[in-house]
C-alpha cells in the first residue's frame, strides 16, 4: 500500500469551505481533555472547519484550548444527553470521553438512527455498541471503529490468539460492512478480507490520549476528500509517524499525545517528497 498515492495536496484555491467540516462529539466531567485533543488533532490535519459537541462544562475550556474550534454545547452540565445540532459536517467523530452515562446512551441511540454523515466512533462510544449490539445495524456503510484490544473484545468476544482475533474482527467487518483500526503494536486496518498493517509509531504512543487524537485525524481526513479507506490509513500512518519523527527531540518517556498533533506537520511533509511505497504491508 503506497501512502504516497493516497495523499492528496492541499490546492492552491482551497478555502476554508472546500476542506471540509469535522464534527466531533464527546467530552464529559473530567475527560473534556480527550476531545479537546481529538478536535485539535482534526484541525491539524487539515480539516477546513471544525466543530466540537460538548457537554456545558466544557465550554471555557475547549473555547480557550482550541480558539480555532467552534463549539456547540448540550444542555446538560457534565455529560452528552441529546445530540441535536443545525451545521451540516462531513464527518463526525463520536465516543472520546464521552463516557457512558444512561442519558448519554440514549442520546447516541437516538442520534444513530437519523445521522447520514460519513463516521468515525471511539472510546466510550464502542463500549456502549458494545452493550447494545443491534445499534450496529444503524451505521453508515464503512464506518470507521478505531478499538483498542479491550474495545476490540468488548465488541467481538474475548479470543484465544492473535490469529482468532484477526478472523473474529473480519468476520465482524464483514457482517456489518464496517472498517475497524484494530489499535496496538502494530495497528492493522481490517476491510472486509483486505488486512493492512501500519509501519509506522513506537511505544512513545503508549501514552494518555493519543487514541482520541487518532480519531481527530481520522475525522479530519474524512472530513476532506478521503474515501473511508484511505483516511483510516493515511490517518493511522501519520499518528504512527509523529512518534518516529518526534523520537529524537522527546524520547519514549516525555512524549505525550499533544506531541502528535505538534509533529503532525513535519509528517505531511514527509508526503510531498519524492519517496516510493512507503506506509502499509
Ligand atoms: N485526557 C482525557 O480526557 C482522556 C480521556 N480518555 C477517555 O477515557 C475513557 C476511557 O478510556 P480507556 O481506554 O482509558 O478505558 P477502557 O475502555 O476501560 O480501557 C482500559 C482497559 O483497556 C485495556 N487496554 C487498553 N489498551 C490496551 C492495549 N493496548 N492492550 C491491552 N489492553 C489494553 C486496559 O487493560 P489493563 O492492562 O489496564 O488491564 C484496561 O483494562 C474514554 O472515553 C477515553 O476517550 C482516555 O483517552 C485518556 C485521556
Ligand atoms: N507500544 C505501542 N506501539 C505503537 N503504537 C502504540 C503503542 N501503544 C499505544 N499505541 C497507539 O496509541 C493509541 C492508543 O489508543 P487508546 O488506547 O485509545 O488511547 P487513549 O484512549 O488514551 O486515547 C493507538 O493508536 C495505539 O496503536
Ligand atoms: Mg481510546
Amino acid at each position: 500500500m503506497n501512502i504516497q498515492k493516497i495523499y492528496k495536496p492541499v490546492a492552491a484555491q482551497a478555502h476554508k469551505g472546500t476542506q471540509g467540516h469535522a464534527l466531533l462529539i464527546g467530552g464529559s466531567y473530567g475527560k473534556i481533555g480527550a476531545i479537546t485533543l481529538s478536535s485539535k488533532a482534526a484541525l491539524h490535519a487539515g480539516a477546513g472547519l471544525v466543530t466540537a459537541f460538548i457537554p456545558k462544562c466544557g465550554y471555557p475550556i475547549l473555547q480557550t484550548a482550541n480558539p480555532e474550534v467552534m463549539v456547540i454545547t448540550d444542555k446538560v452540565q457534565e455529560h452528552i444527553s441529546c445530540i441535536e445540532f443545525t451545521i451540516i459536517p462531513n464527518a463526525i467523530g463520536i465516543g472520546p470521553g464521552i463516557g457512558q452515562e444512561q442519558e448519554t446512551q440514549d442520546a447516541l441511540h437516538q442520534f444513530l438512527q437519523t445521522n447520514k454523515t460519513p463516521l468515525v466512533i471511539d472510546a466510550d462510544a464502542l463500549n456502549i455498541l458494545s452493550q447494545n449490539k443491534k445499534w450496529l445495524e444503524l451505521l453508515p456503510p464503512q464506518t470507521i471503529l478505531t478499538p483498542h484490544p479491550k474495545e476490540l473484545e468488548r465488541l467481538i468476544g474475548k479470543t484465544q490468539s492473535d490469529e482468532e482475533t484477526i478472523q473474529k474482527t473480519i468476520t465482524f467487518s464483514k457482517e456489518h460492512q464496517l472498517i475497524v483500526v484494530k489499535k496496538g503494536a502494530p495497528t492493522q486496518i481490517i476491510d472486509g478480507d483486505n488486512v493492512y498493517e501500519n509501519t509506522t509509531g513506537n511505544q512513545a504512543l503508549a501514552t494518555a490520549g493519543s487514541g482520541d487524537v487518532l480519531t481527530g485525524i481520522i475525522t479530519g481526513l474524512l472530513a476532506q476528500t478521503y474515501t473511508p479507506l484511505e483516511a483510516a490509513q493515511l490517518g493511522a500512518y501519520l499518528h504512527g509517524l509523529t512518534a518516529d519523527l518526534a523520537l529524537p527531540h522527546t524520547g519514549h518517556e516525555s512524549f505525550v499525545a499533544s506531541n502528535i498533533i505538534h509533529f503532525l506537520g513535519k509528517a505531511f511533509l514527509t508526503l510531498q517528497g519524492n519517496r516510493n511505497e512507503i506506509g502499509f504491508k
